[in-house]
C-alpha cells in the first residue's frame, strides 16, 4: 500500500483535520510541487519501527519530541503532528521532512490509516460490542455462532487475542486496538478472504478516537455501571456514558439491552439518529428478543417483535450465571440479522466457553473454585451472587486485589461487593502499576463494613490463592477475582510474567 503526500492531505481536508504543512519552516496550504508526489510506503506511531518512507505520527501523552528526530534519522518521509516541532526537530539537519500540522492527531491517524489500508471496513461487515461487562464473553459467543452458520469467515477482536483469518488466535495488547493497528488488521482479515469482523470497542477507544471513522453494520450496548472513572479514563459518568454511546453515532443498527439502565437514553439518541433498534432481554421486560431462564444454563428465547427475524426455540449456555443468558442471547440478536436461523446457533452456543471467565475446577474433597475476570461493582455482585446461589452451604472465600493508578472507585465497590457476599477476604496484588499493593489492600478494607467478613492481607498473589485453598473446607467456594487467565502482572512500568490464576489453583487442586 501507498499513498502520495497530496493523496494524505487531500483526505484530511476532506475529514476537516487539515491545518498546515511546514516545510524548511515555512508554511503552506498544500503540498509544493516537489514534495506533492512523495510516497508514504508505511505508517507508524512508534519511531522504533520506522523505515525509509514510513509517515510518523507524533502523538500520545507520553510523546517526546526526540522521536520525531529518531524517525526522521531512520527515513521518515512524512511527520504528522498536532504542533510545529521545528525547532525541536533541526529542521537544517532534516530540510525536506514535511510535517503536516492537523487540528486532532488521534483523529488524524485514524483517518489516514483508513485510507491508507484501502477502507477494509468496506469489504467487511463490522460488528462492535461496547458495555461495561460481558464484552469479551459476547464477542466470543457471536464468533462460534457465526462461525457455525456461515464457516471460516469471521474475524475477531477481543482483549483477551485477535483472529484474521477464523483459525489463527494471537493474544491482543488493548481490548480495542490503536486505530492504525486497527485498520492494519482489518486489511489483513480481507486479503484472509474474511467477511466479517467482530469486536469489542472500549470507552478508551472512543476517548481516544480509536475507532474514528469507523462504521459499524451493528452496534451492540449491552450495559453500563460507572467504572474507568479516573484521571487518566474517563473524568467523570457522563463522560463515560457519552464515550461509549459514540456507538450510536457510527452503527446503522443498535441491538441494545432492554434491561440496561441508560436504556431510554440510547433508545432515544438512536431513534433521532434514525437507527434501527432491536432489544433484547428478560421475559420481565419488553424486549424484541426475549429469554426465560430454565436450569443449567438452558434458556428459552421468544421473539416478540414479528418483524424480526424468528428465533424461537431453547438454547443452552455452557458458561455460568444468568448474565452469560444475556450476553448469549445479544450475540443471538446479532447473528440472526446477518445469517439464516439454523440449527447451528444452538450447536455455536453450546461449544462456547471464554478462556478465565467463570471457569470452574473441582478437588476430590469437594471444593470448588472459580477463575474469573470480574473487578468492578457490577461483574463481583453478578458473579457472587451466582456464586452463592449455587454452593450455599459453604463459605465464600474470594481472593482480589485492585489495578494501581486507575478507577480508583472501585476500592470502594470491592469493599462493598465483599461486604455484601464474601465470607473471607484474601486482599492481595492484581495489576499494581506503580502502586503499593499494600496500600490498595487497605483502601479496600478500609470500604469494608461487615464485622462477619474476615479480612487477610497477603500481597503475594501466589500465596494468597495457595492460603485460600489451605484453609478451605468441603463445600466451600473459593473465587479469584480479575486476573482469569493472564500470565503477567503490570508491575512498575513492567510485565512481570506471572503464572496465572487458573494455571495456580488447578494445579493445587489435582495434586
Ligand atoms: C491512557 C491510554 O489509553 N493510553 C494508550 C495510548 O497511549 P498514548 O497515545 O498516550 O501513548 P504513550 O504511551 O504516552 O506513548 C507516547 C508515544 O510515543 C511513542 N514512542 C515511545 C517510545 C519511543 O522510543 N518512540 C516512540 O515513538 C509511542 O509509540 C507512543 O505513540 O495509546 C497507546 C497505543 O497507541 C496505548 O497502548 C495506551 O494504552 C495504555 C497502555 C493503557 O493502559 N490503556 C488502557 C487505559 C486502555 O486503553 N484500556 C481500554 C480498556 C478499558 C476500557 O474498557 O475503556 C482498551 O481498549 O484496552
Ligand atoms: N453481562 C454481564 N453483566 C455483569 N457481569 C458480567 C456480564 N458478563 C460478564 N460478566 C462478568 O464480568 C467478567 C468479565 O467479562 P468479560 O470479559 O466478558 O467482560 P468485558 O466487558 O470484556 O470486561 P473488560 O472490560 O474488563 O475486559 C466476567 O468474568 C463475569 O464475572
Amino acid at each position: 500500500m501507498t499513498m502520495t503526500l497530496s493523496g494524505i492531505i487531500t483526505v484530511l481536508k476532506d475529514a476537516g483535520l487539515f491545518k498546515e504543512l511546514i516545510v524548511a519552516g515555512k508554511w503552506h496550504d498544500r503540498a509544493p510541487e516537489e514534495l506533492a508526489n512523495r510516497t508514504v510506503l508505511d505508517l507508524s506511531y512508534d519511531s522504533r519501527t520506522v523505515k525509509e518512507g514510513t509517515l510518523f505520527f507524533c502523538k500520545g501523552l507520553k510523546f517526546d519530541p526526540k522521536y520525531l528526530t529518531m524517525a526522521a534519522n531512520q527515513g521518515a518521509s512524512v511527520a504528522m503532528a498536532p504542533a510545529d516541532y521545528s525547532a525541536q526537530l533541526k529542521t537544517s539537519e532534516h530540510p525536506d521532512l514535511p510535517q503536516v500540522i492537523v487540528t486532532d492527531i488521534q483523529k488524524a491517524m485514524a483517518t489516514v490509516s483508513r485510507a491508507f489500508f484501502g477502507y477494509p471496513d468496506r469489504n467487511l461487515t463490522v460488528i462492535g460490542y461496547t458495555g461495561t461487562k460481558g464484552k469479551t464473553t459476547s464477542v466470543y459467543f457471536t464468533r462460534h455462532v457465526m462461525a457455525k452458520a456461515l464457516g471460516k469467515v469471521v474475524a475477531q477482536l477481543s482483549s483477551i487475542d485477535e483472529c484474521l483469518d477464523g483459525e489463527t488466535f494471537i493474544p491482543a495488547h488493548l481490548t480495542t486496538p490503536e486505530s492504525l493497528d486497527l485498520f492494519r488488521m482489518m486489511k489483513e482479515a480481507v486479503d484472509n478472504q474474511m467477511k466479517y469482523l467482530v469486536m469489542e470497542v472500549s470507552s478508551q477507544s472512543y476517548k481516544k478516537s480509536r475507532v474514528f471513522g469507523l462504521p459499524l453494520d451493528i452496534g451492540v450496548f449491552l450495559n453500563i455501571s460507572p467504572d474507568h472513572i479516573s484521571p487518566v479514563e474517563h473524568p467523570s459518568f457522563e463522560d463515560y456514558l457519552a464515550c461509549k454511546s459514540e456507538i450510536i453515532d457510527n452503527c446503522r443498527i443498535l441491538v441494545v439491552n432492554r434491561e440496561c439502565s441508560q436504556y431510554d437514553y440510547l433508545a432515544e439518541k438512536a431513534h433521532d439518529l434514525g437507527k434501527q433498534v432491536i432489544s433484547f432481554g428478560s421475559d420481565q421486560s419488553a424486549a424484541d428478543y426475549q429469554y426465560r431462564l430454565g436450569e443449567h444454563g438452558y434458556f428459552t428465547v421468544t421473539t416478540a417483535n414479528p418483524a424480526l427475524p424468528k428465533l424461537d426455540g431453547d438454547f443452552r449456555v455452557m458458561m455460568p450465571g444468568d448474565f452469560n443468558v444475556a450476553n448469549a442471547l445479544a450475540a443471538l440478536t446479532v447473528a440472526a440479522q446477518v445469517a439464516p436461523v439454523s440449527e447451528d446457533f444452538r450447536a455455536g452456543l453450546a461449544e462456547t466457553t471464554v478462556p478465565g471467565r467463570m471457569e470452574f475446577i473441582k478437588d476430590k474433597q469437594g471444593v470448588v473454585a472459580c477463575v474469573d475476570y470480574a473487578h468492578n461493582y457490577l461483574s463481583l455482585t453478578a458473579s457472587f451472587n451466582f456464586m452463592k446461589h449455587e454452593f450455599k452451604d459453604g463459605r465464600l472465600i474470594v481472593v482480589i486485589g485492585a489495578a494501581g493508578g486507575k478507577a480508583e472507585s472501585r476500592r470502594k465497590d470491592i469493599g462493598r461487593a465483599l461486604s455484601q457476599y464474601a465470607d473471607v477476604a484474601i486482599l492481595t496484588s492484581e495489576d499494581n502499576f506503580f502502586e503499593d499493593p499494600h496500600q490498595i489492600a487497605a483502601d479496600i478494607k478500609e470500604n469494608i463494613d461487615n464485622p462477619d467478613l474476615e479480612v487477610i492481607v497477603n500481597v503475594d498473589r501466589k500465596a494468597a490463592i495457595e492460603q485460600a485453598y489451605a484453609m478451605a473446607k468441603p463445600g466451600d467456594a473459593l473465587f479469584m477475582a480479575a486476573k482469569g487467565r493472564e500470565t503477567f502482572m503490570h508491575e512498575k512500568g513492567k510485565d512481570v510474567p506471572y503464572q496465572g490464576d487458573y494455571q495456580i489453583t488447578k494445579q493445587l487442586m489435582e495434586k
